[in-house]
């Protein structure tokens, strides 16, 4: 889009140049304008080529997928995932069917083959019977080409609506979790986890009907072949190969949750170190988060070889049980060949069966495996997706507020026992601007984050209007508070999508409105409406960055501001700049100000001092001043700290 807004605005203005015109002509030719050249327009021969583009593209359904703060229940299984594409199950169990069913016609024909036709010297049953099996094989190519495309489709649809499951529970997350749970362990739930599982129910599943079902046909077709035979052979293989069964579930339980946990713990120490990735460069840690790193691989490798350890014991000793059953068959089998109790061909078949039949319990063992990996997959995921959000929503939609806000005997810990907020009462009127001061540590963002109910009191209430928050619907709550926090995030995305994140249908001319109300013209002509910024907005300085999110918040239009100042210190310029658009935004509105500087506390209506959770002293700037108490103390020591402070 910026091609067109920088493209045609003449011979300076290159695809880079950041000029801010959008796709549409005007945006373009106040670019061109704002850059002293005249705007030529769109070429028609674009603008048509454009409309003949847009009218070959197929129509685009907007997506659809519900979203509530019902909590998720947790209730996750294979066959939930499966069974709710019902058609698609159908089709693909149809052709599993189909495929291992074709697969046992192969030794029934060899031994028509032998028996009819070489045994008994005819040439027109082999002939039948080879052509019976070419079909047998073509066929059996058919039913395993659609069994592979249905059950891909299958795990595709099941996967992609787990993952969407699970980012929607972890939308519906409050913020304790996020303070408990690293970032990496999260991401592993919808990496590794999710992929698990997408391995199973992709060959797994039809895996492990068609290998089920071969072992029920067979055995039936062995027991009609000879069931005494079938009996004993039965009776030497089915017992030590449970046994080892039952050893290797038992084992991998711990082993697979453990791969489980070192995964995460993995892809959490990596995220950290990218995130933390300046730091560890500033204090030259490298070679300290190099071992770090080793330490955490080294435990995911030892998981591994945990895993590793007890598949080499399974998969072989199946074999062994397999191959011992087939010796003892050939023996007892032959035996009654040469007494005439059996026919050679009889024999062959038996013994391709036997084969067929240990085919699928080597199969097994791999989906066992696979199983296994996937059920503590299900675990962890299951464990996610039950857990209910520490804040829940309510049901009461908040009506349009005058903006009061009442703190009845608050008490707040973040973990039990250690008390940030105790006994804090205050009463807040619409419109008024409340700052709250006091020593680091002291509850200040804590009051401010309970406004926007990011946390509920241990006890006591916190009420906008009359209405105690724990009974608001979040949504409605959250759509008349806006929160401007200490350290803005910007996504990675377009100047104009981070604006207007909050209100995502806002027009250009109210973005722009928002962007002249707290002074950030000059930014959008830079790089345009369109520039893109980068993650976290690192290609943005740290006054633009504070500048962004007030124009967000002017932009929701809130009638509660809930603001946390940003610690890190402006040129004077800049915070000129950023208190401009402060005295903008909280007009007219209610405000609870976090304040790390007594200038901006100075200018709101009412501070508020608080120390150890408490609020200790409640007044205008010059009520507190003329009072004497904690806060002219933390005045006077500012002001003597700061020259030049009358500002
Ligand atoms: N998510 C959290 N989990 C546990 N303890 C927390 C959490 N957030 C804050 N705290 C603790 O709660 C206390 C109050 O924190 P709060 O952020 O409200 O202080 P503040 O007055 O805003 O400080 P500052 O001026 O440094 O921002 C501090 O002791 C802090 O360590």
């Amino acid at each position: 889009m910026s091609m067109f807004g920088g493209g045609f605005g003449g011979p300076g203005g290159g695809p880079g140049s950041g000029s801010p015109g959008g796709f549409s002509g005007s945006g373009a030719g106040k670019a061109a304008r704002n850059q002293g050249l005249p705007f030529a327009g769109i070429p028609p021969e674009l603008a048509d080529g454009v409309a003949r583009l847009e009218a070959t593209e197929p129509p685009v359904r907007p997506a659809h997928e519900p979203f509530s703060f019902a909590p998720d229940g947790g209730r996750v299984s294979l066959w939930s995932l499966l069974s709710r594409r019902p058609r698609l199950l159908v089709v693909a169990a149809v052709a599993v069917l189909a495929e291992a069913l074709l697969l046992q016609s192969g030794p029934y024909l060899v031994q028509i083959g032998i028996d009819h036709g070489i045994v008994a010297r005819s040439a027109p049953v082999l002939v039948a019977s080879a052509v019976a099996f070419l079909l047998a094989v073509v066929l059996t190519g058919v039913a395993t080409g659609a069994r592979i495309r249905q059950s891909g489709r299958l795990a595709a649809y099941a996967t992609r609506d787990l993952r969407v499951r699970v980012f929607a529970q972890l939308q519906r997350m409050s913020l304790d979790y996020y303070t408990r749970e690293r970032a990496g362990v999260t991401m592993t739930r919808m990496t590794s986890d999710v992929e698990a599982l997408q391995h199973l129910l992709q060959e797994g599943f039809a895996q492990f009907l068609i290998q089920g079902l071969t072992m029920v046909v067979v055995t039936a077709v062995l027991v009609r072949y000879d069931a005494g035979l079938a009996a004993l052979t039965f009776l030497i293989v089915v017992p030590p190969l449970l046994a080892l069964t039952l050893w290797f579930r038992r084992a991998a339980d711990d082993t697979y949750n453990r791969q489980r946990d070192s995964i995460a713990a993995m892809f959490a120490h990596l995220s950290e170190s990218l995130y933390g990735v300046r730091v560890i460069t500033a204090y030259g840690q490298q070679h300290r988060h190099v071992l770090a790193h080793r330490g955490v691989v080294g435990a995911y490798r030892d998981a591994n070889d945990a895993t590793g350890r007890i598949n080499a014991v399974y998969g072989p000793g199946t074999s062994v049980i397999g191959l011992l059953g087939l010796a003892a068959l050939l023996w007892i089998g032959g035996r009654m060949v040469l007494r005439g109790e059996l026919s050679i061909g009889e024999l062959t078949a038996f013994v391709l069966y036997l084969n067929a039949f240990f085919l699928p319990v080597q199969q097994l063992v791999q989906l066992y495996t696979n199983y296994q990996q996937a059920r503590a997959a299900i675990g962890k995921l299951r464990g996610l997706l039950s857990t209910p959000p520490g804040v829940p929503s309510g049901e009461f939609d908040l009506p349009e507020v005058r903006g009061e806000i009442t703190f009845a005997a608050v008490d707040f810990a973040y973990e039990r026992g250690r008390p940030v907020l105790t006994g804090v009462s205050l009463r807040i009127a619409p419109g008024e601007t409340v700052a709250c001061v006091g020593p680091t540590g002291a509850g200040k963002s804590t009051i401010a984050k309970l406004v926007a109910r990011f946390y509920d009191p241990v006890s006591g209430t916190v009420e906008i209007d009359g209405h105690d928050l724990r009974t608001v619907s979040l949504p409605s709550l959250h759509r008349q508070v806006g929160v401007v926090p200490q350290e803005p995030f910007l996504f990675a995305a377009s100047l104009r999508d981070n604006l207007a994140f909050a209100r995502p249908d806002a027009g250009d001319a109210e973005i722009m409105d928002a962007v002249t109300a707290v002074g950030l013209d000059d930014l959008v002509a830079r790089v345009g409406l369109d520039g893109f910024l980068h993650e976290r907005g690192q290609s943005v300085s740290s006054g633009e960055r504070q500048l962004i999110a007030l124009a967000r918040a002017v932009l929701a239009e809130p009638r509660i501001v809930v603001l946390d100042e940003a610690t890190s210190s402006l040129d004077l310029r800049s915070e000129l700049r950023v208190e401009a658009a402060l005295d903008r935004l909280l007009a007219g509105r209610t405000a609870i100000l976090v304040a790390h500087r007594l200038s901006t506390a100075r200018r709101a209506d009412r501070i508020l001092v608080v120390e150890d959770g408490r609020v200790v002293e409640s007044g205008p700037h010059d009520a507190l001043i003329a009072a004497g108490g904690r806060y002219a103390a933390m005045f006077a020591t500012w002001e003597s700290a700061i020259p030049g402070t009358a500002r």
